[in-house]
């Protein structure tokens, strides 16, 4: 076992169970874990000792919402929008067709490019999605390669999103067949999630319906994009479905909102115990680029509803991995303290993708995934928005920024 010593930190914000925000304090990584947490003065001694120079650190963002495996440019599309266009599920299409010509290698080489620029900005543990495949082949191809991914630890979680839009000549239900059929057979056994986009020119509440029945029954948990475009089912659905999280809900409903609190009346929000229910996903990076309302997460998060922030990566509505991007706009502009923040784009993604006993916070046992910044206390993310605040990133007790 070697063990390391991360030591002269101005602040460390824990996001434990009481919400430790500790001064001059140290951490003792012992292999991939954390084994010691406490004040500078007491730290034991350990193989190697590192100081951080008096940096803020807090554990590695959790990257809870990506679609990362694209090829293809849709800036023309993103600048029409900024002219006044509104945006539209139509957009994936085109992307699916510049991804079908992208060879394995070169679809390898984009994803891990943007795993790298995710980790460059401090995010240590990341969900990915299928989902510009959108044949069974081609569905398949890119779940094949993102558990290839996962099994070289590059990414966390891998979701089947096939149903992300009808494809282009095809007709819904037949679409669908090969959804619930030979392309659920197909990547089965390379994800672990599946998920369905809910809203207006994408799948209605029954299409929804049908592929999460299908998808639980292959073994997959859910998650779901909903209420992005419009108020609609989404929410409602991924209640049902006992949904794990439930991503954008920029237009809620007050049923919507009642229906998400009721699904957390067995956990314990302080200390994150219990029985979780369906996270709110709120994209905020996705919500500016698509001139939409800001998720509402205060009123989600004053309902008793746990939060996520996450970046939403894609070509179409959020091409970004900044989770401190995220993270100062949720401050800045959707009237989070910056504790909730710092939760929701930690813990808070962690428990949207039922990983919060392993990531999320930094607790003894936990993996050890620390994200150092580059001044003395985490509110310079907000204080000094798009400046290049991450110094250093450690991912399961190795340094990899
Ligand atoms: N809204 C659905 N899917 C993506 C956007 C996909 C696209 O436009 O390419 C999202 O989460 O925003
Ligand atoms: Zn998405």
């Amino acid at each position: 076992m070697r063990s390391t010593l991360l030591t002269d930190i101005a602040e460390l914000t824990t996001v434990d169970p009481e919400g430790r925000v500790l001064a001059d304090a140290a951490v003792v990584v012992e292999d991939e874990r954390i084994a010691w947490i406490g004040a500078a003065a007491e730290a034991p001694g350990a193989d190697e000792r590192v100081s951080v120079g008096g940096r803020a650190v807090l554990p590695g963002w959790v990257d809870s919402h990506t679609h990362l495996v694209f090829d293809g440019d849709r800036s023309a599309e993103f600048e029409a929008r900024m002219a006044g266009e509104s945006y539209a599920a139509g957009g994936i299409g085109v992307t699916t067709s510049a991804t079908r010509e992208a060879s394995d290698e070169r679809l390898r080489a984009l994803v891990a490019g943007r795993v790298a620029d995710a980790v460059a900005g401090g995010t240590t543990y990341l969900e990915t999605k299928t989902g510009y495949g959108l044949s069974v082949q081609e569905e398949a191809r890119h779940a094949r390669l993102l558990s290839e991914l996962k099994a070289e630890g590059q990414i966390d979680e891998v979701t089947f999103l096939g149903a992300h839009l009808v494809p282009k000549g095809r007709e819904a239900e037949d679409y669908l067949d090969d959804v619930v059929g030979p392309m659920l057979d197909a990547v089965r056994e390379h994800v672990g999630w599946i998920d369905v986009f809910c809203d207006k020119g994408a799948f209605d509440a029954a299409q929804t319906r049908r592929v999460l029945e299908a998808g639980t029954a292959a073994g997959l948990r859910v998650r779901l994009h909903g209420n992005q475009i419009e108020e609609g089912p989404g929410v409602g659905l991924a209640v049902e479905f006992g949904a794990a999280s439930v991503d954008h809900v920029n237009f809620l409903a007050d049923a919507d909102v009642e229906a998400l609190a009721g699904t957390w009346g067995d956990w314990d929000r302080a200390s994150a115990a219990g029985t979780p229910g369906t996270v709110a996903g709120c994209l905020p990076a996705c919500d500016l680029s698509t001139r939409a309302p800001l998720a509402p997460a205060r009123r989600l998060l004053d309902a008793g509803i746990e939060i996520a922030l996450a970046s939403n990566c894609n070509p179409g509505t959020s091409y970004t991995t900044s989770m401190n991007f995220n993270v100062a706009t949720a401050v800045l502009q959707m009237g989070l303290t910056l504790a909730e923040a710092l939760r929701a784009a930690t813990l808070g993604g962690a428990i949207g993708l039922r990983a919060q006993d392993r990531v999320g916070s930094l607790e003894v046992g936990k993996r050890a995934d620390l994200h150092v910044l580059d001044a003395p206390a985490a509110i310079h993310l907000a204080y000094r928005p798009g400046m290049p605040l991450t110094h250093a990133v450690w991912r399961a007790g190795r340094r990899v920024v």
